[in-house]
């Protein structure tokens, strides 16, 4: 369905999302994690078209690729006290999105009875609580009945449990029912539930990436374990290797990224052709201790030259970008 392709993100000065990749099948549903600032709304709003990235690409396959051939539901991190009503808002969304005034009204109602806002469906929402706000912020991405994709940036703030517990069960509907959400909460365990994979960012990299199995139990669905872990292992090792720069080849490049225990840091595509006759890359990794041998056979191997690296402690690793610790390379060229 949706495919991220070593996504960049620079706002002058600041890298902020430092070489994403990973691929998401139709309907699936991600929980993002991970620090203040490590990039999860950036990434939200780039996967919602809102913004672009510096390089590297998002596609959208089988039939999306067009932006109307796609419905997106959007619960932004933060909703504006405006100066209309819940009813005059969501009656213009819901026009925007080419839904009939009738349909808009039957899910309006629908939606706000379940958040228990239909007293307030007429006042001006510029007087509106914190979390009356995000009610209608979360009715708003939902109008309409079935989206592709619903993305929701901290969904859960402001809300009283009943509310929470409520989009919790709507979150799993829509999901059945076909739609792929992706998720960022801090605060709440609420929506693991609701995620069949999760992802955690730190620093503008993907450091986690777990899938989630689900198995029936006598009291209802219960999380017993994940699988698929790759980058994670890097926080738990002591030390690990940082090539800092090597020249590679279209193949190798894509077999490094796909290897476990490697991160990619950044990737610059160079216009010559290498020896095989496919587009030379300039890359920076983090490897791994345990796999580093292996990693460097694959590299030399692949007729790929490993031009610096240098070790460094999990602690600092994917701290910074290629070339920035020139001066504490412990090695160089091959
Ligand atoms: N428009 C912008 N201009 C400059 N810097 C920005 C802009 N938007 C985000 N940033 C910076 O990008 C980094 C990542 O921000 P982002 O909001 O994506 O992080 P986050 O993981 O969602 O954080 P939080 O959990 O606090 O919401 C931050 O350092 C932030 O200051």
């Amino acid at each position: 369905m949706l495919t991220i392709e070593r996504v960049h993100k620079r706002y002058d000065v600041s890298h902020v999302l430092k070489g994403i990749s990973m691929e998401v099948p139709r309907g699936q549903s991600i929980l993002f994690r991970g620090e203040n600032g490590s990039g999860k709304s950036t990434l939200l709003r780039m996967i919602c078209g809102l913004l672009r990235p510096t390089s590297g690409r998002v596609r959208w396959m089988d039939g999306l690729e067009k932006e109307d051939q796609r419905t997106i539901g959007y619960v932004p991190e933060r909703f504006p006290q405006l100066n209309m009503s819940p009813y005059e808002y969501l009656m213009a969304m819901g026009r925007i999105q080419r839904m009939s005034d009738r349909d808009i009204q039957g899910r309006m109602d629908e939606l706000l009875g379940l958040f228990r806002m239909e007293p307030y469906r007429d006042q001006r929402m510029n007087g509106f609580s914190k979390g009356m706000l995000q009610k209608v912020n979360l009715v708003q991405a939902m109008l309409l009945r079935k989206p592709d994709l619903l993305v929701l940036d901290e969904p859960l703030s402001g809300l009283d449990m009943d509310a929470q517990r409520k989009l919790q069960q709507l979150l799993m509907e829509l999901h059945s029912e076909g739609t792929a959400l992706m998720m960022v909460c801090h605060e709440s365990d609420l929506l693991d539930s609701a995620a069949e994979r999760i992802i955690t960012l730190e620093r503008g990299l993907i450091v986690g990436d777990e899938l989630v199995t689900v198995s029936e139990s006598v009291c209802g669905t219960e999380r017993i374990e994940s699988v698929e872990r790759k980058e994670k292992l890097l926080r738990m090792e002591s030390a690990c290797a940082r090539i800092v720069c090597c020249r590679v080849g279209e193949e190798l490049r894509r077999l490094l990224d796909a290897h476990e225990g490697v991160v990619m840091l950044e990737s610059y595509e160079e216009g010559e052709e290498c020896e095989t006759h496919c587009k030379t890359h300039y890359i920076s990794i983090e490897v791994l201790t345990s796999a580093s041998d292996g990693v460097l056979r694959l590299i030399l191997e692949g007729a790929g030259s490993v031009m610096s690296v240098q070790q460094i402690s999990a602690d600092s690793a994917r701290s910074t970008g290629i070339m920035e610790n020139e001066e504490d390379e412990l090695c160089a060229s091959h």
